[in-house]
């Protein structure tokens, strides 16, 4: 439930929206994309993007990296969960995930530009702001549940619990 000053109680909230995000990291570089179109375009972030009917997360997050960079990542592994409320109204969790291969050669899409980054120089500046506060950790090898409040791209609360792994 969302209350006038946003207190959200996590344990009845439920998502308007489910979605994914997926990271390849390989060889001491994580494949990244510039986002072109929907939710976040223009941003810098994984691969991704909404649940299809009878979809499992996990075939989500496979079918969107398929759809935006023409790669298939191999043996996902689930790394956390996104809980996202908005001020004004919207709610969406995400999935996330780590692959450590994938079969293909990234390429350009309408939806993407594939971005391979070294893992010490990720443009935190121009992603979600709430990436800063787990994907450090998701690469450490963590497993987390993240709670968060955003006003439009304004990041008002965050809340991350780590399940495994917490960073030192
Ligand atoms: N605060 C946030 N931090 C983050 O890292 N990713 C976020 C985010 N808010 C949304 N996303 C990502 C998760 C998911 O991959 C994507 C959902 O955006 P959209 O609903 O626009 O989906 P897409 O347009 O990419 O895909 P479709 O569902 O196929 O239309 O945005």
């Amino acid at each position: 439930m969302v209350t006038g000053t946003m207190n959200v109680d996590w344990t009845t909230w439920e998502p308007k929206e489910r979605a994914t995000l997926l990271f390849v990291i390989k060889d001491g570089q994580i494949l990244l994309i510039r986002k072109k179109r929907g939710l976040g375009a223009g941003k810098i972030n994984g691969p991704g993007g909404r649940l299809e009917p009878g979809e499992t997360p996990e075939e989500a997050a496979v079918r969107e990296t398929i759809e935006e960079l023409r790669i298939t990542p191999l043996s996902p592994e689930w790394r956390g969960r996104l809980h996202f409320q908005f001020l004004d109204g919207y709610s969406l969790t995400c999935s996330v995930f780590v692959s450590p291969d994938y079969r293909g050669i990234p390429m350009e899409t309408p939806e993407a530009l594939p971005i391979w980054t070294p893992l010490d120089a990720i443009p935190y500046d121009e992603m979600w702001a709430d990436d800063a506060h787990w994907l450090p950790g998701v690469i450490a090898g963590g497993e987390f549940e993240g709670y968060f409040v955003f006003d439009g791209e304004n990041m008002l609360s965050h809340d991350v619990r780590w399940l495994k792994n917490p960073p030192l």
